[in-house]
């Protein structure tokens, strides 16, 4: 009999790892070595001592709770939700969402969502301008980190008042199956939520509630757990990165499973350029090791549109390397 969702039946490895953490108070050279490090190796990282208020981010999170736990008839009537589907090419996945645009973090550009409280705009509004600042002072972080003249190069994007950024809220409900088939070697379910990929964008600013599901795919069949830190934020490289530093950077296959007893609460921001924004890294990017540019110049509706073209799990960077 074929299982209802989908299970990942591929031969796996499976190898928890712990991922570079970055406090932000601490020496801004220690720093910004830190996070070069962690984008050549391992395309994401933890950061803690970040500064956005605990307040804003429970608020948040109790809005979301109270949206997912409403009746399903209520939460089809938003236009923003979505149900196992992901996309509009046959994705599936254990998981419900809400998928807002964040540009402009604004109170009065939330407040046009409907049928929602209030208190959904302006927590959602709070918790965005926190994560948009977070990922311009991280990528101002990278750009003196790596030696780009111009520190403001790759924060700029996403600061335009016309940036196309995302706000994602995930809800994985929890998937119970005895079958021992469906668990791994560390009894984690072998259940999908969100299925692999890499993220489009600038950069990913992730936060989970405590329960486990994020994993990042280091080496092909081999899948890394990642702890949970609702503490942190978990920062990763997206595909524009990578070509803005001409591969220097990775941007990272990754995937959300389920867990058997708990729900799963994770929300992404997805910081993205405007539209017209060309996408090439600069020429310090240009060096001995990297003699060339790596991908071909484009624009972000160019590679927005071959993405949302594609299947979640392809490789769409690929089409743009340079011959
Ligand atoms: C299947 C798809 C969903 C997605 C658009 C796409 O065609 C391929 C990329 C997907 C992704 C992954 C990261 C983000 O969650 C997202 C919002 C994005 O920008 O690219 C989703 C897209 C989506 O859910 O619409
Ligand atoms: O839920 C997660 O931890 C990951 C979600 C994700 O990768 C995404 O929304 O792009
Ligand atoms: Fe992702």
């Amino acid at each position: 009999m074929v299982a209802p969702f989908p299970i990942s039946t591929r031969s796996e490895k499976i190898l928890p790892i712990d991922l570079p953490v970055v406090d932000l108070t601490a020496e801004r050279s220690m720093v910004t070595k830190l996070i070069v490090k962690a984008c050549e190796e391992y395309g994401f990282f933890n950061v803690i001592n970040h500064g956005i208020p605990r307040d804003t981010i429970a608020e948040m999170e109790e809005t979301a709770f109270d949206f997912f736990a409403k009746p399903m008839a209520q939460k089809k009537q938003l236009a923003l939700y979505g149900c196992k589907n992901i996309g509009f090419n046959g994705d599936m996945g254990e998981v419900e969402y809400l998928l807002l645009s964040a540009t402009p973090p604004s109170i009065s550009h939330f407040k046009n969502i409907s049928n929602m409280p209030s208190k959904f705009s302006s927590s959602v509004s709070a918790y965005t301008e926190g994560v948009r600042e977070l990922a311009c002072e991280i990528l101002e972080l990278m750009a003196e980190g790596l030696g780009v003249p111009d520190t403001w190069f790759f924060s700029r994007l996403i600061r335009e008042v016309d940036s196309d950024s995302v706000l994602r809220f995930n809800h994985y409900p929890p998937i119970i199956l005895n079958n021992k088939d469906c668990k791994d070697n560390h009894n984690h379910t072998k259940v999908i939520g969100f299925g692999e990929h890499s993220d489009p964008q600038i950069l990913t600013i992730l936060r989970s509630n405590d329960v486990g599901g994020l994993q990042i795919s280091l080496q092909d069949g081999v899948w890394n757990p990642v702890a949970p830190d609702p503490s942190a934020f978990c920062v990763n490289v997206g595909d524009l990165l990578q070509v803005m530093t001409n591969g220097r950077f990775v941007s990272v296959r990754h995937r959300a499973m389920t867990n058997s007893h708990k729900s799963r609460m994770s929300v992404a921001y997805f910081g993205g350029p405007p539209l017209d924004a060309c996408i090439v890294a600069p020429p310090v990017m240009v060096t001995p090791e990297r003699p060339s540019l790596l991908f071909k110049p484009f624009t972000w509706a160019e590679y927005k549109k071959v993405t949302y073209s594609m299947r979640l799990g392809e490789h769409r960077i690929d089409l743009f390397r340079s011959n």
